[in-house]
């Protein structure tokens, strides 16, 4: 059977470092899954990120970088190919030998509804460093053809849903759900193609109130939330937005949802209710898709957070559905969007879609990514 070997990087919404998967893959299945790492970014070079994000709300065209963002563009670049080269090192020998990298690059701005989203990522240095054809921009194409270009994740989502084995193959139809920054869901039809949106905020919120008012990067294990308790007025002030009234496709910039309506409220009681969001605008997606799902299976770093998987599962069950994460169906929840970017690249080099009307609101089926060669 023919296949590609490609590794996928990741460095997503929540900013906190660069995920690399590498796996084999004929554009439809996962022949094979390798290994997987992560390499965290440090506090200042995360705030650097953070700052970025302001920086970017001055682009124009997709190509601007206004300020100091090519500068940043060229150091996230050299740190995925750090990142790459201690990857390879760490690689058995049957590994060492990809046949592509699939870079996502860092978003830095998002803005479906003016057809601009930004991902500082130079796949040409990439290539140069690393000596392996890099595909990145993957979300660009999907722009270009009347998509959101975003989320991306759901042709993956779609195959692994396909390799479930039993008990979990049998409960259909099954949802995947990534926990990341922002949250995106996937609904995975018998025949057909996938049905995706960003669900609402998954962590970000969170990190982003723990950091400022408690002094540290995430609530690990849940364990500032669990002092606290739901605030219902708060919780109700975030899901009262619009956006989940909305049906897909539809995606969100990370900072489209802020601390704003969360001020004043006591530290843990902010955790625990901002995770009560996550789960219930999860749960909320539910009215924009083609069938209450059976099964739930929880993917990205918000699947260590006992109140949002908690939260989520209580929800799900009372519609008689069941919630687990990725390790429980034999999955790697931690690594998902980095195999997702090496799936994705497969995909690319074959010419096969990334993205579907029913995934990002693209007029057709659409490939995409740009290729650089070393
Ligand atoms: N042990 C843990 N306990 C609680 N939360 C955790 C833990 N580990 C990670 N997280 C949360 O997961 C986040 C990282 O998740 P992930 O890597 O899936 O996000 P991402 O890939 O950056 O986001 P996106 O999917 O939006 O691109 C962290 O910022 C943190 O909030
Ligand atoms: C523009 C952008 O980078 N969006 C991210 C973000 O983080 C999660 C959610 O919002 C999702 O739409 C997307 O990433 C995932 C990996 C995707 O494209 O599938």
């Amino acid at each position: 059977m023919a296949f590609l070997t490609a590794i996928g990087l990741m460095s997503g919404t929540s900013m906190d470092g660069i995920d690399l998967a590498i796996l084999r893959s004929d554009g439809a299945n996962v022949i094979e899954f390798g290994p997987s790492m992560a390499v965290a970014y440090d506090a200042a070079f995360r705030r650097r990120i953070e700052a970025s994000l302001e920086t970017a709300k001055a682009i124009v065209r997709r190509e601007d970088r206004p300020g100091d963002l090519a500068e940043m563009e060229r150091e996230i670049t050299m740190r995925h190919a750090r990142a790459v080269s201690d990857f390879l090192l760490s690689l058995p020998a049957e590994w060492q030998k990809p046949d592509l990298i699939g870079f996502h690059g860092q978003t830095v701005l998002h803005r479906p509804h003016l057809g601009v989203t930004v991902q500082l990522g130079a796949g040409a240095l990439l290539a140069h460093e690393t000596g392996i054809p890099v595909i990145y921009d993957m979300r660009a194409n999907d722009m270009a053809h009347g998509g959101q270009g975003a989320p991306l994740v759901p042709a993956y989502h779609a195959a692994l849903a396909r390799s479930l084995s039993e008990p979990y193959a049998a409960m259909k139809p099954a949802v995947f759900v990534n926990v990341g920054g922002i949250s995106n869901i996937t609904y995975v039809p018998d025949a057909g193609a996938p049905v995706a949106f960003d669900t609402g905020p998954g962590n970000t919120l969170i990190d982003q109130w723990v950091s400022r008012e408690g002094g540290v990067p995430y609530d690990a294990g849940g364990t500032i939330a669990s002092e606290g308790g739901v605030v219902t007025e708060v919780a109700t002030r975030y899901l009262d937005n619009p956006f989940f009234g909305k049906s897909g496709p539809k995606s969100l910039d990370r900072n489209d949802f802020t601390l704003a309506l969360a001020e004043g409220l006591e530290l843990s009681d902010g955790a625990r209710t901002l995770a009560h969001v996550s789960a219930e605008a999860i749960l909320k997606s539910v009215a924009h898709l083609p069938a209450p799902p059976k099964l739930w299976i929880v993917c990205g770093g918000g699947r260590k957070n006992p109140h949002i998987v908690g939260d989520l599962r209580a929800g799900a069950e009372k519609a008689g559905a069941e919630v687990i994460v990725a390790e429980d169906a034999g999955l790697n929840g931690d690594a998902t969007e980095a195999e997702a970017w090496a799936y994705l690249a497969v995909r690319s080099a074959l010419g096969q879609p990334l993205t579907f009307p029913t995934t990002t609101g693209c007029r057709e089926p659409v490939t995409g990514g740009q290729r650089a060669e070393p």
